[in-house]
């Protein structure tokens, strides 16, 4: 019986190659799985997926030219690949930035460490992120329109000096009188480092994202503009409606509490928290 399963198999895998596996080549395989899928995720959340479709396009384009021998096209095609190349890199440089930014964030050791949560690790205290909770939801009660950015480890010096330089400790009602209408600060948005306001009447940049709601104007623009270049934490307060929204990481969740404003906040707390955490909270389908 054995032998003829033997007998079996061997018909079928005589003349087959089968490498010899060690334990790198396996740890080597699990490597470039994650680097495909991490890169696989970056391009599907970011505007490479359009390039990526317009690749496949012109990929096909050019097989088709291949087929049926159009050698004019299929020269063309050669010569301009490296000229779309670099194009490419030109075009999406702030998505590669942002990629490779979010690389160096990353600390493979740290999560590692138990004790490595202590008050040194920490961004902001209790106090601060009370204060700034506290600010959003009454300005949203008296529609003050607010926008608010928290820093984390990408540094916002070249924002900051859009604004005017400030140095005071966050509270709300400091928060409160800065966007209080009429006064000379509460144009533009405010950058929070730590438990400071390092200055307001900052200009952010404003986002391209086409799919972002029509009836939000260039401060939600802004704050969702400012989440996709760095991985701060934006807040947003509409005069409008009063309604108190979230930009983080290219996405913006509207309308949120402020149990759900206090959950990002701690998310952020911890310079070591993991980021992959957040996404039990704000993720639910506010996302315009
Ligand atoms: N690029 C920017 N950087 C910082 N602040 C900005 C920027 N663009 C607009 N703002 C702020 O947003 C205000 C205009 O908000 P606008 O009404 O256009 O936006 P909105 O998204 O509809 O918000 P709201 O719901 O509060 O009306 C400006 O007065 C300014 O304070």
């Amino acid at each position: 019986m054995l032998a003829g399963i033997r007998t079996f198999i061997s018909n079928y895998t005589n003349g087959m190659y089968f490498p010899h596996i060690q334990i790198i080549d396996i740890i080597e395989i699990l490597i470039i799985t994650v680097i495909v899928y991490e890169i696989m995720l970056w391009i599907k959340n970011t505007k490479a997926w359009m390039l990526l479709r317009g690749i496949l396009m012109l990929g096909a384009f050019i097989l088709v030219a291949w087929i049926f021998q159009m050698n004019t096209i299929l020269y063309l095609a050669k010569a301009s690949i490296n000229v779309l190349a670099v194009a490419a890199v030109v075009v999406f440089q702030p998505e590669l930035r942002r990629a490779l930014e979010k690389l160096g964030e990353k600390n493979l050791f740290s999560n590692i460490n138990p004790f490595d949560k202590n008050r040194e690790n920490e961004r902001f205290s209790d106090e601060t992120m009370e204060g700034i909770v506290r600010a959003c939801y009454e300005m949203g009660s008296v529609c003050t329109g607010a926008l608010i950015v928290v820093e984390q480890a990408i540094q916002l010096t070249e924002y900051e000096m859009t604004g005017i330089e400030l140095d005071c400790k966050v509270s709300s009602q400091v928060l409160i009188n800065i966007f209080e209408h009429n006064t000379p600060l509460h144009d533009g948005a405010v950058i929070i480092r730590g438990n400071r306001i390092t200055s307001a009447t900052c200009y952010l940049p404003l986002s391209d994202n086409m799919t972002i709601s029509k009836d939000l104007g260039t401060r939600h623009r802004a704050a969702l503009g400012m989440s996709e270049v760095c991985d701060a934490l934006v807040i947003v307060v509409s005069e409008e409606t009063g309604l108190v929204s979230v930009a983080s990481g290219g996405r913006l969740s509207r309308g949120i509490n402020a149990e759900e404003l206090r959950k990002e906040l701690s998310q952020i707390q911890y310079r070591n928290s993991d980021p992959k955490k957040k996404k039990f909270t704000i993720r639910k389908g506010w996302h315009r």
